[in-house]
């Protein structure tokens, strides 16, 4: 019988910290921009994107497209599915993602912004796993760097699991004797 548990990563208190300094960097790079294009990612990034947003104190525009690839696994199926009714032409966006791992869906996401003529187009992502790049892609702000493991927590799931928790952990599965 398999079993999952949670080791703690991340706090509440740690992830409101490093958002209300990413929120401090993103306003002093965008003081200049009249109306910021501020682009969630769902489903996993709505809890960051709404923390994030609120310590970002340059006028905004929030907008969200739906990006999916990992469905109940807890590796990408290699191909996404991307939604949405975005007109972006000359605005400044800035996409919220909530982690980048083999950088597939933010690299296919980038492609498809592209092409709808933004003025500017940058990356905020809460977690960034080197480890597991293997699409290229350019973060310009990154909450923390983690190591190659599975974590949930703060809109991350695992199935469906788990995105209401207030803190990031990684997920452990355990096997146990019955
Ligand atoms: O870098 P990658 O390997 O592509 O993985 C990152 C993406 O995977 C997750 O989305 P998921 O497909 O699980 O959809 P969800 O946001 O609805 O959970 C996560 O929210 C990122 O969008
Ligand atoms: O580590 C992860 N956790 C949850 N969702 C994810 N999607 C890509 N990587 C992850
Ligand atoms: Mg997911």
């Amino acid at each position: 019988m398999k079993a999952e548990t949670i080791m703690p990563l991340y706090s509440a208190r740690a992830i409101r910290k490093r958002v209300a300094e990413l929120g401090l960097t993103i306003t002093e790079n965008y003081r200049e921009t009249q109306q910021l294009t501020v682009l969630c990612v769902l489903k996993g990034a709505f809890i960051f994107t709404a923390d994030l947003v609120r310590n970002i104190k340059v006028p905004c525009t929030i907008e969200f497209l739906r990006a999916s690839s990992y469905g109940n696994m807890t590796s990408s199926s290699g191909e996404v599915f991307i939604q949405h009714d975005l007109d972006i032409s000359n605005k400044d966006v800035l996409v919220i993602e909530d982690i980048v791992d083999s950088g597939l869906t933010l690299q296919r996401i980038i492609g498809e912004l592209d092409s709808l003529g933004p003025s500017s187009l940058k990356v905020c992502a809460l977690l960034d796993k080197p480890a597991a790049r293997r699409y290229p892609v350019t973060i310009h702000y990154r909450g923390f760097s983690i190591q190659n493991v599975f974590v949930v927590g703060y809109g991350l799931d695992a199935g469906g699991k788990y995105r209401e928790l207030p803190f990031i952990g990684m997920l452990e599965q355990i096997t146990c004797s019955s």
